[in-house]
């Protein structure tokens, strides 16, 4: 069953002059409930607008983002942070952490706008990402690999169905991002969400049996031509 289904999705910026400048245009795309899939694509192709828009970051200029019974694409803003809350689990490349507040805090961070506190979930998924011995350490206190591994806990926090990852190796050795998503695939599978990853390095998206190139996916791009990109 489909967990995502995104139908003649759009996105336009406004530009300097007053025009519109076509970023995105996704005829059809699903993604079903469990699966795990990784999108390609080089820098400027619209990979993080994409993510953007199904976490109802950014509003759809047309078209239709349905995750399981919610339709995105028809919520105003307030609406869409609540979906957004309760839903969508989101690992960014550069992490996002507060670097003065814990571990723990940090994960707890990813719960409090969408439920009460569950200490004992922050803590267990902080075990689950290897700093069980770490919780009390401040972000700023843990190499960049831990980091990301406390962003990976955090997306998992509010117990998402759909956790949506930006380039989650960016920022780390080939090796050190090789486990970290080793372990978001792991833990995506063990709490039941789906994955949809985006990355521009073809060794991270060679490992997903689930694989589409986004510069086939977007109809702006595909239309234009890789010349342009
Ligand atoms: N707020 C904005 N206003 C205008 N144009 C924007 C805005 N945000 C992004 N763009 C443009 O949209 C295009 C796609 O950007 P996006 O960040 O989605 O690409 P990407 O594939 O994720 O790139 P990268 O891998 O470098 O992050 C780029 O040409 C960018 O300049």
């Amino acid at each position: 069953m489909a967990l995502l289904e995104i139908a003649d999705l759009e996105k336009s910026y406004a530009e300097a002059d007053g025009g519109e400048r076509a970023i995105l245009a996704v005829d059809r795309f699903s993604l079903e409930a469990g699966e795990q899939m990784a999108l390609k694509g080089p820098s400027g192709c619209g990979k993080t607008t994409f993510l953007h828009l199904i976490a109802g970051i950014l509003p759809a200029s047309k078209g239709r983002i349905c995750v399981k019974d919610t339709v995105v694409s028809e919520l105003g803003e307030a609406a869409r942070d609540q979906y957004r809350a309760r839903t969508i689990g989101y690992v960014f490349q550069s992490f996002h952490l507060m670097r003065d507040f814990s571990c723990l805090e940090n994960v707890e961070l990813g719960m409090s706008f969408g439920a009460k506190v569950d200490r004992a979930f922050a803590k267990s998924l902080l075990m689950r990402v290897g700093l069980g011995e770490r919780i009390d350490y401040r972000a700023s206190q843990l190499s960049v690999g831990q980091q990301q591994r406390v962003a990976i806990a955090r997306a998992l926090a509010n117990r998402p169905r759909l956790v949506l990852a930006d380039e989650p190796t960016g920022s780390l050795d080939e090796e050190t991002g090789k486990l970290a998503i080793d372990l978001l695939r792991e833990l995506c599978e063990e709490n039941g969400a789906s994955l949809l990853l985006v990355s521009h390095d073809r060794s991270v998206v060679e490992r997903f049996e689930s694989r589409v190139d986004f510069r086939e996916l977007n109809r702006v791009l595909s239309n234009a031509g890789e010349a342009k990109l």
